[in-house]
């Protein structure tokens, strides 16, 4: 496999016996970073360092092999790595168990190198297309941010997140102005290299891990700020407004352009148990028709409300 040498996909190898580690690590370690656990105490800690795939051995001295497979499958941290049981006899009813058990993969022992070395390599590929794909499709195409499905899932997440904290939640949203105008004056290729910088520039602005910025359709964005207040939302939804006004979205490559402006709607709320977060998005939503209707290029609301 094509890979470099910096960026070896790492493989945890579960075996209590020394001697079948040995021969594992011979066949695999030029082009895997190997982790081995002996014990299944020690794989299920030691999963904690997102191995790419797992060689499991049924035998194990604590936890049963079947065991640790359905244990990785049950955490969300582990369930999407794949795993290849190791077996020393061809039992159709292990070998159903395994697979009941999550196992993608049986390797009888004792095993050929080669057939080793290629079925752990169509595992990391189909792993590694799998994360891509599942990678895209939480994506918008154009401007390389979060796409609607994306912030959908995470705004039903932060908001169960919020109704048990009793922490605020925010939402910016946020939609260029006239921006009909930009594509009917400059063209639709111009109007889509606007979009991404306005995505670009609302993205440099945004600090913490835990804030999300999405595409929400067309020429509007919208920005959730989980725990934060509305002086916050105000604050950050203010810095793009301007960033925005002084030219930081405008196509780089251009020397003049559009004169990109957008307004910006927030919204704050500390949500009870039963309320739904559409509430969130109309409020946000409401403030934004607000900024365009009182002039554009500015946020609603204007000051800071108690
Ligand atoms: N270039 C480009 N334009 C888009 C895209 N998505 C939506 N638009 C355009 O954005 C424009 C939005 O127009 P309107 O909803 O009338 O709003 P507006 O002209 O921005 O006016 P206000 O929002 O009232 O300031 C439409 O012309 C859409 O075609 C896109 O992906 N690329």
């Amino acid at each position: 496999m094509a890979v470099d040498a910096d960026e070896l996909p790492r493989l945890l190898l579960i075996d209590d016996d020394p001697s079948s580690l040995r021969l594992a690590a011979g066949i695999l370690g030029s082009d895997y970073t190997l982790i081995f656990a002996t014990c299944g105490r020690d794989a299920l800690d030691l999963v904690a360092e997102t191995p790419e795939l797992i060689l499991l051995d049924y035998q194990l001295p604590d936890i049963d092999g079947l065991e640790v497979c359905r244990r990785f499958k049950a955490d969300p941290a582990s369930a999407d790595i794949p795993v290849i049981f190791i077996t020393a006899d061809q039992d159709p009813v292990l070998e159903a168990a395994g697979l009941e058990a999550g196992a993608v993969d049986f390797v009888t022992k004792p095993y050929s190198a080669a057939v080793l070395r290629a079925r752990v390599r169509t595992h990391i590929l189909l792993k590694r297309k799998t994360d891509l794909l599942a990678r895209l499709a939480h994506l918008d195409g154009l401007t390389n941010v979060a796409n609607r499905r994306s912030f959908d899932q995470i705004l039903e997440k932060e908001w169960r997140r919020a109704q048990r904290s009793g922490r605020p939640v925010s939402l910016v949203m946020i939609d260029a102005d006239h921006f009909k105008d930009v594509n009917d004056a400059w063209g639709h290729q111009m109007g889509d290299e606007c979009l991404r910088g306005i995505a670009h520039l609302a993205a440099s602005q945004i600090r913490r891990p835990a804030d999300l910025l999405a595409r929400y359709g067309g020429e509007e964005f919208v920005l959730l700020l989980p725990e934060t207040d509305a002086h916050g939302a105000r604050q950050l939804a203010e810095a793009i407004r301007a960033g925005i006004e002084s030219g930081f979205a405008q196509p780089a490559k251009q020397g003049e352009g559009p004169a990109l402006t957008a307004s910006l709607g927030c919204a704050t709320l500390i949500p009870s148990p039963g309320d739904r977060p559409e509430t969130l998005v109309q409020l946000a939503d409401r403030n934004l028709y607000l900024a365009k209707s009182n002039g554009r290029n500015r946020v609603e609301p204007a000051e800071d409300t108690p």
